[in-house]
């Protein structure tokens, strides 16, 4: 749809005009610098000029047929952009892929049915793949001369990835791999892509050499022929159905039927099958075949504060405009931005989304740091990225849901509506909680590494720095409550050490009772997933205070005293949320909790004249919100006016229905 251009809303422009601090310098802090944030919209002015974003009729209104083409062809026409006209215009070489993925949300308000090849197969190919594989498949991937996707859940196991049912079994005469589903439940299931579009495809499935299952490997398979889309012989391959979200990814199911690959096609990167069919296997990890998913699993993290930033974006504006109730008697309407209540549902989203990004930022890094240490042969940091990883996806995507969903409960009936666009965001970050590795299963990862880093601290061996909580505890240190950032990291970390404690005491208590260490750690698992949340937890909140303080270092005073309110405001927000487990084992008192109550509701006060101008500082341009209550312009009422106006179902004054059925039943002659 065309944007129409209205005069800002009034009451939008007051508040802009009452903001204390310069946008543009926010913007940059979170660009990382000026000229990334003129590269981000240069390529975001190239994206919107060429027309891709239009459609006909809005994307909600078209069948679930439509709506899958419609996304091909904007994801084919995109990619063209990308590959031409993008670099020519902008002379921009090399695409940041921050500014990428923000401008992708102006052609699909819904998902690229592309976004598993660029998503999960291209990242693939790269960590997995010996380099004369490499030469042969990254070249065609990024050309888009193949499309591919990433199926490994079965429709009977996900989570479980040892337990997965395909096989690849090696024939050393052919010196080929055969591909097999053996049951129902071995047909791979959810796959981005594969229900249509795809026709290359990373497949998991449990090798067989010499008789000898040697687990999950990855294989590169071709499944549709090339000219004519067709799925080869031997292959079933259709669209699993109709979902909450991801309408237009066409998540597919994938049989095979003795379907043969060459043996080159297992990607050997770590693990290799010889000719002979003889298995040489992982020189340095036994886990290096889920590298693909910690990358995954770091980028949800960033997508959980863009999301989210998108979704208080929308929020906040449309809480400016929107005015409801009565304060005092014969008094006009406030806006809802004024109530306290819904400052506390909203600024926490602001705070939150910042807080989110720069945890991903920093995990980013870490992440890179790690590969680097890998490429030198160094394994050693993997099990911390991992636990990092783990726990930051299922912490962020699932506050980042939760949030989202405030949002719209925000929004009042209005949010309800799809052309909010908070119907959407929301289902899309939902699924971020269970794919790549479910909320539990990630928190129970983690907690692996907490409790093995407990051992160790308990052994005297030094501990990574993001556990060395563990060893101050251990050393005795008691936690004195102070209500300064630093203070409050400390009593956070404290609630941590705590809960690990607990769980370790658990275990030994229930070891002592007789039980194997299985029993006593499945028994001990909901304590685990808490002790790994509440980890979690001080990671975020050392990460966000630590990274502010770096990045507003030469930054104006009113930037500094707005991004600190913001800081301040998120750290009292959980201590509210966590007076239980702070009293429990921090030496927080009665006293200081009211303090912290106070704070709070006086930071909201604080916070409200800039709220506008913080969401603002998100730089979301319309057309990536989509939004007919987060417009940049206020005009909530007109758009909602205008949405429902264009609504195909208005196109006929009376629907056929009414001859057919409705009229019958009046004369009752139905
Ligand atoms: C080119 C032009 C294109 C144009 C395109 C146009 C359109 C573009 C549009 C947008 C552009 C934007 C692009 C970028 C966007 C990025 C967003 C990305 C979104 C992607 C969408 C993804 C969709 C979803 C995909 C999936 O869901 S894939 C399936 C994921 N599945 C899972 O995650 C399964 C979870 N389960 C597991 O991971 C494992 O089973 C388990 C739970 C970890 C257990 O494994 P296992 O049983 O083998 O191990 P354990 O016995 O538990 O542990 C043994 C030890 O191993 C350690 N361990 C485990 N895992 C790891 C690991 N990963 N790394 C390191 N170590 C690991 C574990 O800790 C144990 O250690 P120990 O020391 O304790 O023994
Ligand atoms: C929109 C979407 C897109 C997807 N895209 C892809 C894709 O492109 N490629 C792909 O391969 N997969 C994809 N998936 C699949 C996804 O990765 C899995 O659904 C996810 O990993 C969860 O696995 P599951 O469905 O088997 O859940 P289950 O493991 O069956 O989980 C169900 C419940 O059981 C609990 N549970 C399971 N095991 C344990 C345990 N050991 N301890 C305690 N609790 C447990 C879980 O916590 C959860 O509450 C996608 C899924 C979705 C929703």
């Amino acid at each position: 749809m065309v944007l129409k251009k209205y005069n800002i809303n009034p009451d939008l422009a007051l508040e802009r005009q009452k903001c204390t601090f310069d946008i543009e310098e926010i913007i940059n802090i979170f660009d990382g610098g000026k000229e990334k944030t003129s590269q981000r919209r240069k390529i975001e002015d190239v994206v919107l000029k060429s027309g891709l974003c239009h459609d006909d009729v809005p994307e909600e209104c078209m069948s679930l047929k439509e709506r899958y083409e419609n996304a091909v062809r904007k994801s084919c026409f995109f990619s063209k952009l990308m590959k031409t006209e993008l670099q020519e215009i902008t002379g921009i070489e090399d695409f940041e892929t921050p500014a990428i993925r923000r401008i992708a949300d102006a052609l699909f308000k819904d998902i690229s049915p592309f976004l598993l090849h660029l998503g999960m197969f291209v990242p693939t190919i790269i960590g997995q793949c010996t380099s004369e594989q490499l030469m042969i498949w990254l070249p065609k991937a990024l050309d888009l001369q193949i499309i591919g996707g990433y199926a490994q859940t079965e429709l009977g196991h996900g989570t479980f990835i040892r337990g997965l049912e395909t096989t690849a079994t090696y024939d050393a005469d052919t010196e080929e791999f055969v591909l097999h589903t053996p049951t129902l439940t071995a047909h791979k299931w959810w796959a981005g892509g594969l229900g249509k579009t795809i026709n290359h495809c990373i497949v998991v499935a449990q090798l067989y050499t010499k008789g000898v299952c040697y687990g999950t490997h990855l294989f590169m398979v071709q499944i549709r022929d090339l000219d004519t889309h067709m799925p080869l012989p031997g292959i079933k391959v259709g669209e699993i159905g109709p979902r909450m979200g991801f309408s237009s990814a066409d998540n597919g199911f994938l049989g095979f039927n003795n379907f043969r690959i060459p043996r080159n096609n297992m990607l050997m990167k770590h693990a290799q099958v010889q000719k002979d069919g003889t298995y040489v296997k992982p020189a340095r990890h036994g886990k290096l075949t889920y590298q693909t998913m910690v990358f995954v699993r770091v980028t949800l993290v960033n997508e959980a504060a863009f999301n989210l930033s998108k979704a208080v974006t929308i929020a906040v504006r449309y809480s400016a405009v929107r005015r409801q109730s009565e304060m005092r008697p014969n008094e006009p309407e406030p806006q809802i931005l004024d109530y306290p209540t819904q400052q506390h549902k909203l600024f926490i989203g602001i705070a939150t989304a910042h807080a989110f990004q720069l945890t991903a930022n920093w995990l980013w890094n870490t992440f890179k740091s790690v590969l680097s240490d890998m490429k030198k042969g160094d394994v050693g940091t993997l099990p911390e990225l991992h636990a990092l990883s783990s726990c930051l996806k299922a912490v962020c995507t699932s506050d980042a849901a939760l949030l989202i969903e405030q949002c719209r409960y925000a929004c009042g009936g209005h949010g309800y509506m799809l052309s909010s666009n908070l119907p959407y965001i929301y289902s899309f970050v939902a699924a971020t909680r269970t794919y790549e590795g479910d909320y539990t299963i990630l928190l129970l990862q983690t907690a692996r590494f907490l409790v093995k880093a407990w051992e160790q601290a308990e052994a005297g061996k030094t501990v990574t720095p993001t556990v060395s909580y563990i060893s101050r505890s251990l050393k005795g240190e008691k936690n004195s409550w102070r209500s300064t950032d630093e203070g409050i990291i400390k009593s956070f970390q404290a609630v941590a050490a705590g809960k690990i404690a607990l769980c370790v005491k658990s275990i030994r208590d229930r070891m002592k009772s007789g039980l194997d260490y299985e029993d006593a750690w499945l028994l001990t698992t909901v304590q685990l997933v808490d002790a790994a949340e509440a980890h979690c937890r001080s990671v975020i909140l050392e990460t966000y205070c630590n990274e502010v303080r770096r990045l507003t270092k030469s930054s104006s005073d009113n930037v500094k005293i707005v991004m600190h309110q913001l800081v301040t405001l998120y750290l009292s927000y959980w201590t509210l949320q966590r007076t239980g487990d702070l009293l429990r084992y921090s030496s927080i008192s009665e006293k200081d909790i009211d303090f912290m109550q106070r704070q709070y509701e006086e930071l909201l006060q604080h916070i409200r004249p800039n709220a506008v101008a913080l969401v603002d500082a998100f730089d979301l341009r319309d057309e990536i919100l989509h939004s007919s209550l987060g417009a940049y312009d206020g005009r909530v009422y007109e758009r909602l006016m205008e949405q429902a106006e264009n609504n195909p179902m208005n196109a006929e004054p009376v629907n056929q229905s009414f001859h057919k059925y409705i009229k019958p039943l009046l004369q009752g002659k139905l």
